[in-house]
Parts: C-alpha cells; sequence; structure tokens
C-alpha cells in the first residue's frame, strides 16, 4: 500500500477543500452585494514558515474570491510605526480582516500589535478581547491554527466527552487555545511545556497527542500510546539529504505511524486546514462587520446606502 493510501494518515487536504468550496460561496454572495472581502496580512522581516503559509493564504484566498494583500515591512521598522499602519487598516471600510503574521522581530511586542487590530477585523481570534471569547465556549472565531488541528481530531470520529488529551507547547496561538476549545468539548486536557519534568511520560497517557513546539522529531515512537491520534502542527524548514530545502513536523512520523492509529502528515495535514479557517474566519467577521454597517444604516445592503 502506498503511504498516500494509508487511512493512518489524517489529511488535511480535503477538509480544507470543504471549507474553502463553502467560503467561496459565500465570498460571492458578499461580493454581489457589495462587500466584497479582503484580507491583508502583515509581515515583519525573513521567517521561513511564514513565507510558506503567506504564498498559500494568497493562493487559496484567490481561489475563494478574497482579495488578499501582502504588506511586508522591514525588520527594522519601530512598533510605533506599525501600529499607525494597523490603525489605518482599521480605519478602511474595504479591508475585512488583518493577520499579523508571527514571529515578529524581538523588539517589537507583538501583543501591542495583536493589541492594535480592531476585534472586528481579527480574523485570529488574538485581540485580547477576542481570545476571551473562547473561555466562554464562543468558538466562531477562534484562533486558525488551533481550529484547524481539533478539526482533524474529529475527522478520526474519536468522541471528544472524556477523551484524554496531551498537548505539547503552550503558545497563546496553538497550544493554550487548543486547551480551550477542546475542554469546551469534554475532554480532558493535560498542557506541556518546556519545564513540564516527563513529556514522554504524559504523551504516553494521550488517546490524542497534539504537537506544537517547533522542534523536528520531537516525539519518538516510544512517547506514543499505541492506538492514539497525533495530531502534528509543527511547521519546521529543514535540509534534506539531497541538500534541498523541505518542511517537517514535530513528530518522528516514519517510527510513530507504526505505533499511532492515525497520525497527520506534514505538509499535507494541519497546515491546508489552517489556511482554510484564515479564510472563513475573514467570512465571519464580515458577516459581524455587515451586521453593524445594518444597524448603524438600516440597511444591509452597502450599494442601497450609498
Ligand atoms: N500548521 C500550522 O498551521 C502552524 C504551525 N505552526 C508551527 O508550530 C510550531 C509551534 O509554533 P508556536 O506555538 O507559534 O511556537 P512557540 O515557539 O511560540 O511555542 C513553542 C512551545 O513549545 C514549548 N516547548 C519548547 N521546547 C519544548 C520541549 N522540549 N518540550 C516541550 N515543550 C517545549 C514552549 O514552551 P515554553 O514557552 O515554556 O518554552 C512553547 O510553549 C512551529 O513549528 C510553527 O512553525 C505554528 C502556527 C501554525
Ligand atoms: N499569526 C500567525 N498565525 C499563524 O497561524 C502562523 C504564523 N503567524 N506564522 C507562521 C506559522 C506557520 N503557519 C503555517 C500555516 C500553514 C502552512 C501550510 O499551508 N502548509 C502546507 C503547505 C506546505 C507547502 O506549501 O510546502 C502544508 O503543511 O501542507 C504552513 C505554515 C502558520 N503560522
Amino acid at each position: 500500500m502506498s503511504l498516500s493510501d494509508d487511512s493512518r494518515y489524517l489529511k488535511g487536504g480535503p477538509v480544507a477543500q470543504r471549507i474553502i468550496a463553502a467560503v467561496r460561496e459565500d465570498a460571492a454572495i458578499a461580493k454581489a452585494e457589495g462587500f466584497p472581502p479582503k484580507l491583508i496580512s502583515i509581515t515583519v522581516g525573513d521567517t521561513a514558515a511564514v513565507d510558506v503559509y503567506v504564498r498559500n493564504q494568497r493562493a487559496k484566498a484567490q481561489l475563494a474570491g478574497i482579495d488578499f494583500e501582502e504588506r511586508r515591512f522591514p525588520a527594522t521598522i519601530t512598533s510605533g510605526e506599525l501600529e499607525a499602519a494597523i490603525h489605518g487598516l482599521n480605519a478602511d471600510p474595504r479591508v475585512t480582516g488583518i493577520i499579523i503574521q508571527r514571529p515578529v522581530p524581538a523588539h517589537i511586542p507583538v501583543r501591542t500589535l495583536q493589541a492594535a487590530v480592531h476585534p472586528l477585523k481579527d480574523v485570529e481570534g488574538m485581540h485580547p478581547a477576542s481570545i476571551g471569547n473562547i473561555v466562554y465556549n464562543q468558538l466562531d472565531l477562534a484562533p486558525c491554527t488551533a481550529a484547524a488541528s481539533v478539526e482533524l481530531l474529529r475527522e478520526t470520529g474519536l468522541d471528544l466527552k472524556g477523551l484524554e488529551v496531551v498537548i505539547v507547547g503552550h503558545s497563546e496561538i496553538v497550544g493554550k487555545p487548543i486547551a480551550f476549545l477542546l475542554m469546551s468539548e469534554g475532554a480532558t486536557v493535560t498542557v506541556c511545556h518546556h519545564m513540564t519534568r516527563s513529556v514522554a511520560a504524559h504523551a504516553r497517557r494521550a488517546d490524542a497527542l497534539f504537537v506544537a513546539v517547533g522542534k523536528p522529531r520531537l516525539i519518538k515512537a516510544d512517547m506514543v500510546k499505541p492506538g492514539a491520534a497525533v495530531i502534528d502542527i509543527g511547521i519546521n524548514s529543514e535540509i534534506g539529504p539531497d541538500g534541498s530545502s523541505r518542511i517537517v513536523g514535530d513528530v518522528d512520523t516514519e517510527s510513530v505511524r507504526e505505533v499511532a492509529s492515525w497520525i497527520t502528515p506534514v505538509p499535507g495535514g494541519v497546515g491546508p486546514i489552517t489556511v482554510a479557517i484564515l479564510l472563513r474566519n475573514t467570512m465571519v467577521a464580515l458577516s459581524r462587520q455587515r451586521a453593524l454597517y445594518e444597524a448603524t444604516y438600516g440597511t444591509a445592503d452597502r450599494l442601497a446606502a450609498e
């Protein structure tokens, strides 16, 4: 059996395609009604994982009928200058959503930037006011990667209620929101990080293991419970044996696939769904903006109002 036919592989492509098809229909309707969706990506400096992400955002946005614009800023820019640029985008009625690609250079506090994005345009749900919603189980606009990872776990058909879940990595954009999303589904959640005494001891208990650290092959077969679902979120650029650059996750897929019942490939797992959810979130943001527009002008039809 070829690897791509192996049912142990939880592939992201079909899930992403489903989401993008629905976004495409919504976007076409919104456009016809005078509300074309537009997503702006802000990149500061250079990072390989960001380049892959932005390239795919552009391609899939085009497929879905969402305008996409990349704003690149040099690593030497000040936080104040970036905040001013974000405020300009907040005020621009043509802009539906703003995503700030992480990481940003060390001299810029990323939280200040995330808080500068207007919550109605916050398509990643990273504004402190937005991320609070997932604590209250309001889940329709969650951080994209976290939502994508949970979406892939659902593909296993496992009952999330009471499921033993272990998450390795507790960043505010991936690990922590996954924990909240799964708690709201009734899972029992353990979160590990670099101070955890034995990641292996926790990981071996997991029915579902999520890994978002950024270290190739951190998770080996002896850290995985037989029959578990392993969701590999890592996106790491590596130079392969033939000298060319390639993307690998955080899991030693070749050995872990012999133990796990399900495993997400990298590439082709969580990544494509992350992009699709970003586009879906852009449509959620647009519908919230339209609701406000309607409440303000008494019509949802911008063409009629102008
Ligand atoms: N597929 C996708 O859509 C996406 C993939 N990614 C990828 O996921 C990975 C993680 O991203 P992100 O969360 O932003 O990264 P961060 O660097 O922000 O977080 C990494 C986390 O891993 C923890 N950690 C570090 N070393 C260890 C260790 N040895 N054992 C256990 N935990 C450890 C850190 O803990 P502490 O803080 O305590 O040091 C931290 O919580 C990266 O490879 C990134 O490229 C990210 C976003 C989207
Ligand atoms: N604010 C912010 N949010 C993020 O979610 C975020 C970020 N910053 N910075 C960078 C990381 C990385 N990341 C990826 C998402 C999808 C793919 C992706 O589409 N990967 C495909 C394609 C790989 C390819 O084309 O080679 C795959 O895994 O199959 C990659 C990387 C999101 N991140």
